[in-house]
């Protein structure tokens, strides 16, 4: 999230930009609803100012022996003024919500399909906690802000603009006496909104880290059970609730300033209004009367209610234009990954795939690749090997575009991968990676995921040639639990497995797809992989050297650099790095 000026200013030039880039987004095309909404906050001010009109009538009626149908009449039309308040009162907010409601659900859809587009990397730099905060609490925070907020606020914005209009028509020297002290409440609203902006902005960072925090004991919750870590899991998240607390409370002090100010402003308003309106009347010659100061003392009531009302909306505002500019920061989060204008849907997903000097890193300060060539054949098998954080997952990634190199080029039967459209390129791909998506649904319903168009046969036949066609059988509908907690490592590599048969695209990309599987399911699940495999480019990435032997080509990698290429046989001739490899597993295995 970023830090927010809080330079003593109500608005900053971002903030205006953010309202309007809402207000275009999201309200434009609802400006005739809007027009009606104001149109009926214009009329429930103007009640207040016939109010005004008719009570100094009724109060002359009553005060001057005026006639007893003179004061039914008045009676009469007040109560008439205020149905009609009523009336508004019940259609504005249901107007105004469903106006709020539907700008925000275009809000959230327009979130949710911008999330789907942002670089794997993102997501990888961002906290889930600040995600979910964005698309579910600060996103409800402006729903009710636009929706009862702003639409209250403008009623109050007019009622006290109509009253006062009508109080200074009535006496403009008593309505200067009491607007008197205006100025030092403006200054007060000024220094205390940026304080306000800041709180909010470091409550929503404390948020979205408490939000984190649950998220990561709950999904380690086994580690944190086995390792006897309940202790430190709950100082971590009562440290956070602290933090929520004590900004909370610091946000209310600053809010709580503009209500008690108020009400000195109006104690002070009302003291020179009934000394100075009284001292008017009794001195004589200024048209005032006991009737004018009663109802200019009753406009004043009425004036400061939606005074106090806006002076709240403006702290609320502050807060809600932080919420604005962290909502926005999703839509300004830069999209590298994606396609142009001369992108391509048809390209030759039987070729081979080849990196040329590739170079990429994920940190500028630790390069990954410096210069990284290789070919995998089209309709061949190919398999990475290598130690752990030698970059095989590395080249997975930018293959499919979850990464682009940074120099170099890596092509599928000749094409720059970069010219093909991302959503083509990565439909040519069947994949069987390490973190497995499980929903919480059943393994059939897993399965499918993939393929929902797919036949009940076809979707047997994928569980049937992953061996998991039994538990299919067993489990029925049951579903998995969340993440898939209710099913072995190996059951749910044998779901990625079912999905990669179902899918069956042209290029098969197995990362560590067997390892956990004990050895004979691996055995008998790996010559379903290679009826699979068979006339696809099939890449293979393992530890486990026994699964690779077969391959066409195998390429040995060393912190990022190939070190070796070859077939099993030619590899195990050269007596370099595979063979030790492939010696000491064997004896591990033996
Ligand atoms: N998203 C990422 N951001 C930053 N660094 C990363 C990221 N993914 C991987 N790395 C780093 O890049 C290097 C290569 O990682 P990669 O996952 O490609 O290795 P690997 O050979 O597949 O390892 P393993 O056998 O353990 O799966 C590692 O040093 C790793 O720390």
């Amino acid at each position: 999230m970023s830090e927010l000026s809080t330079k003593k200013q109500m608005f900053t030039s971002q903030d205006i930009d953010n309202i309007k880039w809402f207000w275009n987004l999201y309200l434009k095309d609802k400006a005739p609803w809007l027009g009606l909404v104001l149109g009926m906050v214009s009329i429930q001010a103007v009640v207040y100012q016939q109010f005004l009109a008719l009570t100094e009538n009724g109060l002359r009626v009553i005060f001057e022996e005026g006639s007893l149908g003179q004061l039914v009449m008045v009676c009469f039309v007040v109560f008439l003024l205020f149905a009609t308040r009523a009336l508004l009162s019940y259609a504005v907010p249901r107007l105004s919500v469903w106006l709020a409601s539907n700008a925000v659900r275009k809000m959230r859809q327009d979130m949710i399909r911008h999330l789907l587009r942002l670089d794997l990397a993102y997501f990888e730099k961002t906290k889930s906690g600040d995600i979910i905060l964005k698309l579910v609490n600060q996103v409800d925070g402006l729903s009710s802000f636009v929706g009862q907020g702003t639409v209250g606020a403008v009623r109050d914005f007019l009622t006290v603009v109509v009253v006062s209009g009508y109080l200074i028509y009535k006496s403009p020297l008593l309505f200067a006496a009491a607007i008197i002290v205006i100025p030092v409440l403006i200054l007060l609203m000024v220094a205390v909104s940026a304080k306000i902006k800041e709180i909010q902005q470091k409550a929503e960072n404390a948020f979205g880290n408490y939000m984190s925090g649950i998220e990561e004991m709950v999904n380690g919750m086994r580690t944190v059970k086995i390792s006897g870590q309940e202790s430190r899991e709950r100082e971590r998240l009562f440290e956070a609730t602290d933090g929520i607390r004590d900004l909370t409370i610091n946000l209310n002090s600053a809010q709580a300033l503009f209500p008690p100010s108020i009400d000195l402003v109006s104690a002070f308003v009302y003291v020179l209004v009934i000394g100075g309106g009284g001292y008017m009347v009794l001195q004589g010659g200024s048209g005032m009367d006991a009737a004018s100061i009663i109802s200019f003392l009753l406009g004043l009531v009425i004036l400061f209610d939606p005074m106090r009302l806006l002076a709240g909306f403006f702290s609320q505002l502050q807060a809600s234009l932080i919420l604005l500019a962290s909502v926005r920061n999703i839509y300004n989060e830069p999209i590298k990954i994606t396609d142009h204008e001369n992108s391509v849907s048809e390209f030759d997903k039987q070729g081979d795939i080849s990196f040329s000097n590739v170079k990429f890193a994920y940190d500028p300060q630790h390069p990954l690749f410096a210069d990284l060539n290789i070919v995998i054949e089209g309709g061949k098998k190919t398999a990475i090997v290598g130690a752990t954080g030698s970059g095989k997952t590395s080249i997975l990634s930018l293959i499919t575009r979850l990464y682009d190199v940074n120099e170099g080029k890596i092509t599928i039967g000749s094409r720059d991968i970069r010219n093909i459209k991302v959503q083509a390129l990565r439909d040519a791909f069947s994949v069987v990676a390490q973190d497995i998506v499980i929903f919480n649904a059943s393994i059939w319903e897993n399965i499918r995921y993939i393929a929902p168009n797919a036949t009940e046969e076809e979707i047997w036949a994928a569980a049937e040639a992953a061996e998991i066609a039994e538990l299919i059988r067993a489990r029925r509908d049951a579903p998995l639990g969340p993440k898939g907690s209710q099913l072995s490592g190996g059951q749910k590599q044998r779901i990625a497995i079912a999905r990669a048969f179902l899918r069956s695209a042209p290029i098969l990309l197995l990362d560590e797809a067997t390892s956990a599987l004990d050895q004979k399911t691996e055995k008998r699940i790996q010559n379903a992989l290679l009826r699979l495999s068979e006339n696809k480019t099939t890449i293979i990435v393992a530890h486990r050297l026994s699964s690779v032997v077969t391959a066409d080509k195998i390429y040995v990698l060393d912190r990022g650099k190939v070190v070796e290429e070859g077939t099993h046989e030619e590899l195990m001739a050269t007596q370099g790095l595979y063979a030790t490899m492939y010696a000491s597993q064997k004896q591990d295995y033996t």
